[in-house]
């Protein structure tokens, strides 16, 4: 847990260490994505490798495209009319974007945390239960053992275990945005897409979840989007600038912050736009 800030900058220090997270394997290789809102061109053109096992921030400003670019990575727009993905989101050897993808299987392998807490109006355990219950039939013992297991990995689980009957609703809101990693995780994905999931938060709260992030990345490949530089710069090993619905740069966090290639960015990491 991180006491203050000095904690969090050793932290991040350490992260740092670990190998190139542009040579590491991607999981997510986007080629050519275009994106439409109806006749409104939200996307455009983007070529982009999310590696595996490490978090890819995006940042930008309001309005760039970040959190549509992340909901392509789970086809969440095909829920509405009208919106419309070219290009290619390869996963797993086969382009997301074609048609014929079972689009539960794929949600369930790419999960998605919202920025405002969802927990279902239902008890803890069923928020966990659920979305397992539509892919396994896991026996009573099992599903037991599988909701103390996600709520683990989501740092929850000493907190609700005496109550994993009271509903989800009644959690404090930093604790409903881990029940809803913990229901992400349940399903055990392989990607875990988060859209600004600490912006409804409190500090403490959100340090958390950002030492939860850092937790998650063993086992998943996390993509995050953020209008938080400063959490950018401590929770990803990758961050991608965006700007008009184009990728205007993609590095190394430290790089990024550091020593951006792009003049654009560095305008927008320094304050001078945005
Ligand atoms: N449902 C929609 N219909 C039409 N246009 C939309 C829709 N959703 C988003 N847009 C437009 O697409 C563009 C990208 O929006 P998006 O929400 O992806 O940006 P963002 O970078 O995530 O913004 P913010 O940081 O404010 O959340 C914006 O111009 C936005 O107005």
């Amino acid at each position: 847990m991180f006491r203050d800030s000095q904690d969090t900058k050793v932290f991040t220090h350490q992260i740092a260490q670990e190998s190139d997270p542009m040579t590491t394997q991607s999981k997510l290789t986007v080629r050519g994505l275009n994106f439409f809102y109806g006749n409104f061109h939200a996307l455009k053109n983007i070529d982009l490798d999310i590696p595996e096992h490490k978090v890819t921030a995006f940042i930008g400003p309001s309005g760039c495209g970040k959190s549509t670019l992340l909901r392509t990575f789970n086809r969440m727009y095909d829920l509405y009319p009208k919106l419309r993905a070219e290009g290619e989101i390869n996963f797993n050897g086969r382009n997301i974007l074609e048609r014929g993808v079972d689009l539960n299987v794929l949600r369930a392998k790419i999960g998605m945390v919202f920025q405002k807490p969802t927990p279902f109006p239902m008890a803890i355990y069923d928020n966990v239960a659920f979305g397992v219950k539509l892919y396994e039939n896991l026996s009573r013992s099992e599903m037991d053992d599988r909701v103390e297991w996600a709520l683990q990995k989501a740092a929850l689980w000493n907190e609700v275990k005496d109550k994993l009957r009271q509903s989800g609703l009644g959690l404090s809101g930093g604790q409903q945005q881990r029940l809803c990693i913990a229901r992400a995780v349940a399903v055990k994905p392989d990607v875990v897409l988060l859209d600004e999931p600490t912006s409804a938060l409190d500090p403490i709260s959100t340090a958390h979840i950002e030492e939860l992030v850092h937790e998650l990345k063993r086992e998943y490949t996390i993509a995050m989007v953020t209008h938080n530089m400063q959490q950018a710069a401590r929770v990803s090993d990758v961050t991608a600038y965006m700007y008009l619905g184009e990728l205007v740069e993609v590095g190394p966090t430290d790089q990024i912050f550091t020593k951006p290639a792009r003049k654009e960015t560095e305008d927008y990491i320094t304050g001078k736009f945005g």
